[in-house]
């Protein structure tokens, strides 16, 4: 039996994904902290995140937080092996994402239709992953592989690459990669990076959520 979705469908799937426009990746030091993340987040508007697999208590928080915000789309980041894969869908991960591209990866994400953004920096990479059925690609490390000039050029002949700039993006830079056609959303840990010892985390990160989404929705906050 033929498990896997056609192109089409899996292209359409993922121009779904991320349409909120900014991707909160975070690194969780514990499963409570996970839980005041993501509350602050909806609150502030964002019912995206990616949480990645760097922590002990990464999983764990994913499925916890996959369990109990139910209209929040959960994405495993630094999906390193299949397994990683495996383990983060098995708990409520719907978007698989890595900081690169490696044929192991691509083909577990094929074979078990996966919705997964590989990490590209170069027009080659990009081609790579395009080549491979993957349309939403992760440019990353997005200032430090040439910032939103590199990725405006590399993006200029490739069509249907639709990108999310990762990696020294900021509230600061967020414009500049918006006005990029490619762009589909930015990702990044400043929304929940500095948490530790505050007081109110969920109130801190519903302030830099609303501040995030004013800035991509170029709206300002009164
Ligand atoms: O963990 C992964 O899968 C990564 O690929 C790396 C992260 O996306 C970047 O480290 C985020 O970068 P900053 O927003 O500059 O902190």
């Amino acid at each position: 039996m033929n498990t896997q979705p056609s192109p089409d469908t899996r292209a359409e799937r993922t121009r779904n994904w991320l349409q909120q426009g900014v991707l909160p990746v975070v690194v969780i030091p514990n499963v409570k902290q996970g839980l005041e993340i993501a509350e602050g987040l909806c609150a502030g508007g964002i019912t995206q995140i990616e949480i990645t697999l760097r922590t002990p208590e990464a999983l764990q928080a994913l499925g916890e937080i996959a369990q109990r915000f139910p209209d929040m789309n959960v994405s495993a980041g630094t999906v390193l092996t299949p397994a990683q894969f495996d383990q983060a869908a098995d708990l409520g991960a719907t978007l698989f994402i890595s900081p690169g591209l490696t044929e192991v990866l691509a083909e577990h994400a094929l074979n078990k239709g996966y919705a997964w953004v590989p990490g590209v920096a170069t027009a080659s990479e990009m081609m790579r992953g395009l080549e491979l059925g993957f349309e939403l690609l992760k440019f990353f490390p997005a200032m430090a592989a040439g910032g939103p000039k590199a990725l405006a050029g590399i993006t200029a002949p490739l069509a249907a690459a639709r990108v999310v700039p990762t990696g020294g993006v900021t509230l600061e830079n967020l414009p500049q990669w918006r006005e990029i056609k490619a762009v589909q959303a930015v990702g990044g840990t400043w929304l929940t990076a500095g948490l530790d010892g505050v007081a109110n985390v969920a109130k801190v990160v519903e302030q830099r959520a609303a501040l995030a989404m004013a800035a991509w929705n170029n709206t300002v906050l009164v």
